[in-house]
């Protein structure tokens, strides 16, 4: 049994992981962390774990955490830089959920978090855990950083035409729509059911944190800079990513896109491309670690538009996250993560 510790337990990517490690046959959760929290029980505070943990958050402990085989961080921004060197010290690994680890360069980091990069000697060895690119490096690493929600949906939706050096490389635009448990549980104005239902609407537009990491993501699969619009807006639903992603082709004679989609994507158990002409919804995929894709050329044919889904929750975050793990320990990749959507 692979040990683990979660710190940061009582938001929503915490108890999701809680949720899907209550299914994993290989891993047994040790150490649940929440200042706030301290000595409730995890079943307390979230009835749907009833009768499958027996845990009561604690503070973090530096000490208890290196003794788990592997530590998940589902804390804000900053939190696994200042405690992440310790336990891979200690001999354990870890897996963050936050953007502590995802960008390579600290300066641009530092530039677009408001604050300088709390570890950046650790830079060198994280790996970035978007298993459709990086499998092999994800095996041997003991640092992971789970990609974003947006960057998840966004660069999946563009990286089999961006690797086929179908499309130019400027000019693409990723119009992107989010569920509010993509700001987290902690209270906000923003988050308010009078806030978000029955309306709309974009933020962000000047510049949103996920830009630079879809750019890295995006250069990497062009092997040039790519340069990206993307613009997210709020839905009113509680799950889900949907992406629309629009770009140009440089030539009219781009031969078959659904079958370079279903040849890019014919060995991935967590990426299904949708048949041609379809419209993945965000309901088909809540609740389990899956992306759905389908690719469109409407109009004259000299435009693609790729439509991507997931849950921000699980393809966006924890089931990611548990992913990568399975990858890191030389488990079966879906092991614990064959859970069926919900419908309706
Ligand atoms: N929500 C989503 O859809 C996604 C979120 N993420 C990322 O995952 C991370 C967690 O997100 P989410 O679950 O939404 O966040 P929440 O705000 O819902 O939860 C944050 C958790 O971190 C703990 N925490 C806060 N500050 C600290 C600290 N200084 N030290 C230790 N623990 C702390 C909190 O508990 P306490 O304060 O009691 O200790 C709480 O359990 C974020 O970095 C987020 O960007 C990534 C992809 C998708
Ligand atoms: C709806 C909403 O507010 N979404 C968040 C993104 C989700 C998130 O927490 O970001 P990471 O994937 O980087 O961790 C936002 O726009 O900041």
């Amino acid at each position: 049994m692979i040990k683990v510790g979660i710190v940061g337990g009582t938001g929503y990517t915490g108890v999701e992981l809680l949720r899907l490690l209550a299914q994993h046959p290989e891993a047994q959760v040790e150490v649940i962390t929440s200042r706030s929290e301290e000595g409730v029980a995890v079943a307390d505070m979230y009835p749907n774990l009833r009768g499958h943990y027996d845990l009561c958050f604690s503070v973090p402990d530096v000490a208890q955490l290196a003794a788990c085989d592997v530590v998940f961080f589902a804390t804000p921004h900053g939190v696994a830089h200042s405690l992440a060197g310790e336990i891979l010290e200690n001999g354990g690994r870890v897996i963050d959920l936050s953007a502590d680890f995802r960008i390579r360069d600290p300066e641009l980091w530092a530039q677009w978090y408001g604050q300088d990069h709390g570890a950046p000697d650790l830079l060198n060895e994280a790996v970035y855990g978007l298993p459709e690119v990086n499998r092999e490096t994800i095996r041997s690493t003991r640092l992971l950083a789970v990609p974003g929600c947006y960057p998840t949906a966004v660069q999946l939706a563009a990286i089999p035409l961006l690797e086929a050096g179908l499309i130019r490389p400027e000019g693409i635009i990723a119009d992107c729509k989010s569920g509010v448990s993509g700001a987290g549980r902690g209270a906000k104005v923003g988050s308010l059911l009078c806030e978000t239902s029955e309306s709309m609407m974009a933020y962000s537009v000047a510049g949103h944190r996920h830009l630079p990491e879809i750019c890295q993501g995006l250069s990497d699969a062009a092997g040039q800079a790519v340069d990206l619009t993307f613009v997210p807006h709020l839905t009113p639903m509680i799950r889900g990513i949907h992406a629309t992603v629009y770009s140009e082709l440089k030539s009219q004679d781009a031969g078959d896109l659904q079958a370079l989609f279903e040849q890019r994507y014919a060995n991935e158990p967590f990426v299904d491309v949708m048949p041609a002409g379809s419209h993945p919804a965000t309901r088909s995929v809540r609740g389990v670690n899956m992306c759905r894709l389908s690719v469109h050329r409407p109009g004259n044919g000299n435009r693609v538009v790729v439509l991507s889904v997931i849950d921000n929750l699980v393809k966006g975050a924890s089931g990611q996250a548990i992913q990568n793990m399975n990858l890191m320990f030389d488990l079966e990749e879906t092991t614990g993560l064959n859970q069926v959507g919900l419908m309706p």
